[in-house]
């Protein structure tokens, strides 16, 4: 197994205009684009090559297009994925139902995916509260019935904030967090295959959101910005 390649899949669901594309600018080039709003078409794909223990993992990244237009091609990408990062904005209660469409999906048809629930723009909530649209609490509960976890993130200031999440684990200088605590990660039964599950998580020395991998030993979570 030393030194084997690992590819991890990984895939960007939801209603067009929730923010996949800038989530995974901010994920990949720690940047926000300002602009007209460009809606993707098909799907983009961004991979990323880095080292976990003495392992090359490319991590692929397919950013697919919201339009209903586009569902019966999204369906192409999700395929084989090891984790669906399924996301919805804060202010659009319609976007949640979408994501709850897609993690239907997902559950139908990937059992073996992960899914990660991503509430989107929530600087636009720092800015006025009442512009929420989707209740935390709702979200959660509903989270926790499909075994998922979830974040609420804003691509603009690159700030995750991961509810309950712990983000005070112990980071060795190699990357790896020593001090995994229940809660930061909780490598259940759907994460026993040997392939690496993904993550974002925010630690506070970064703001900006990370990704966290769990290594195909189990053993050792990864923390990464991608
Ligand atoms: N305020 C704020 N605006 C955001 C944020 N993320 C994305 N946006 C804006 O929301 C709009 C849509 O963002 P995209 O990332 O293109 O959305 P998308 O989900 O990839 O859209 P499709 O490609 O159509 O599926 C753009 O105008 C972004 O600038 C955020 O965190 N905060």
């Amino acid at each position: 197994m030393s030194g084997q390649r690992v590819d991890v899949k990984v895939v960007m669901l939801g209603k067009e205009y929730v923010g996949k594309t800038s989530l995974v600018e901010r994920y990949v080039h720690d940047r926000f684009l300002v602009g007209p709003y460009q809606n993707t078409i098909g799907a983009a794909f961004v991979a990323k090559v880095m080292s976990v223990g003495d392992r090359t993992v490319t991590l692929g990244i397919w950013d697919t297009a919201g339009s209903e237009r586009y569902e019966a091609m999204s369906r192409i990408y999700y395929r084989g994925a090891k984790a669906a990062i399924v996301c919805y904005d804060l202010t659009d209660s319609s976007s949640f139902e979408r994501a709850k469409f897609w993690v239907k999906e997902l559950r139908n048809q990937e059992e073996g995916c992960q899914i990660y629930l991503c509430g989107t723009k929530s600087d636009l909530l720092e800015e006025d509260r009442r512009r929420r649209r989707v209740d935390f609490h709702d979200v959660q509960d509903y989270a926790d019935n499909i075994k998922a976890q979830l974040f609420e993130t804003s691509s603009k200031t690159g700030q995750s904030v991961v509810g309950d999440l712990r983000t005070d684990a112990n980071l060795g200088t190699d990357g790896y967090v020593r001090d995994h605590r229940e809660g930061l990660w909780n490598a259940g039964p759907e994460h026993q295959s040997p392939s690496l599950a993904v993550s974002p998580v925010s630690h506070p020395s970064r703001p900006r959101p990370l990704f966290t991998f769990l290594t195909p030993d189990h053993r050792h979570f990864l923390v990464t910005a991608l």
